[in-house]
């Protein structure tokens, strides 16, 4: 097989394509869990092609946010690498793949999913891409709290594809990840907080100090802990997922209690990858749930 040219790699690491799959399979599960049964074979196209959209216009946020940071990108360590930052890769060409993205997704919603969905998606572009990324995140340390809605919507969007509208369990799954984006965040920020005290932005770790940054953390997973019962109380979902969301939680908060009590990096830095398999394990449970059920 030829290799893929370099180029285009640089292109695709621009999409941050871990983040953006897993923002697809949690969109993915709002999909599934809209559908009552099995999807038939037109539902699984709808569910294939809203996939698609998506996954184009996260990815074209995720580039427009590495043209607009190219300068912060610069002077932090982990991200140093990027095409944007190291200059590889031109204003002109980063903003031409994003907006060829954008327009691709949206017309790929538009046309083959719906209208609604594809607003909302737009909707979700503007708020990461310009609303965080420009506006809140220069500014304040609540940025990735409000910008945090941007990164709860996935599941919103899934259940708008598949039944053109938005209903309260999809409101129900948005809490979940609005409420996992701070300690999400804010554990990787302790152990980065070099890096962003250097590219002046006001991360709480820099504003507030490590201290109340992890109160904040430990506070966050136990209200994390409580909405994750939701789908259960709220009969979206059965006992495997009650079982796989409590200890999950469980562990999330384990996580936040031992990193208030006793700080190091490498805590900090495992909090931040369970925060990744707590959110995987929540979504993958909810889908299995719905199927056996
Ligand atoms: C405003 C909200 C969010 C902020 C500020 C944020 C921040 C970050 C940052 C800074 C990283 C980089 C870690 C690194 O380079 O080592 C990261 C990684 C990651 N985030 Fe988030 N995140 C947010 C929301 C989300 C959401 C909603 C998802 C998925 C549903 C997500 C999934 C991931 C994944 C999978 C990684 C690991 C990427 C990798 O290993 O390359 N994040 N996040
Ligand atoms: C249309 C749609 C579903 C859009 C989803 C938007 C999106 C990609 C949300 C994920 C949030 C994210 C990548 C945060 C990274 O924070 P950061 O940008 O502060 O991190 P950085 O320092 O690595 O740039």
């Amino acid at each position: 097989m030829p290799a893929i040219p370099g180029i285009w790699r640089q292109f695709y690491a621009l999409t941050k394509p871990r983040v953006v799959q897993l923002i697809v399979f949690c969109a993915l599960i709002g999909m599934a869990l809209a559908i009552p049964g099995l999807p038939t074979a037109q539902q699984w196209l709808t569910l294939l092609l809203a996939c698609v959209g998506i996954w184009l216009v996260a990815g074209a946020a995720a580039a427009f946010n590495c043209l607009v940071e190219k300068g912060i990108d610069a002077k932090m360590k982990r991200t140093a690498w990027r095409p944007t930052a190291r200059g590889e890769l031109s204003d002109a060409q980063t903003l031409l793949f994003s907006t060829t993205l954008c327009a691709l997704g949206s017309a790929l919603l538009w046309f083959t999913v719906n209208p609604l969905t594809m607003w909302l998606t737009f909707a979700t572009f503007v708020g990461y891409a310009v609303i965080y990324t420009v506006v809140l995140k220069p500014l304040t340390p609540q940025n990735i709290v409000i910008g945090g809605a941007s990164g709860a919507m996935p599941p919103v969007l899934g259940w708008a594809a598949m039944r053109g509208e938005v209903g309260p369990e999809a409101l129900i799954l948005f809490l979940i990840i609005f409420l996992w984006t701070p300690p999400h965040f804010w554990a990787l920020a302790l152990y980065r907080v070099e890096d962003y005290r250097k590219a002046g932005l006001p991360m709480l770790p820099v504003t507030h100090g490590n201290e109340f940054t992890r109160l904040q953390i430990l506070l966050y997973t136990l209200i994390l802990f409580a909405a994750c019962l939701l789908p259960f109380i709220y009969g979206m979902s059965g006992w495997l997922y009650l079982a796989v969301a409590f200890a999950a939680s469980m562990g999330f908060c384990a996580y936040g209690v031992a990193l208030w009590r006793n700080y190091s990096d490498a805590l900090a830095r495992k909090t931040f990858r369970f925060s990744l398999l707590h959110l995987s394990v929540l979504f993958a449970a909810l889908l299995v749930d719905h199927y056996i059920r």
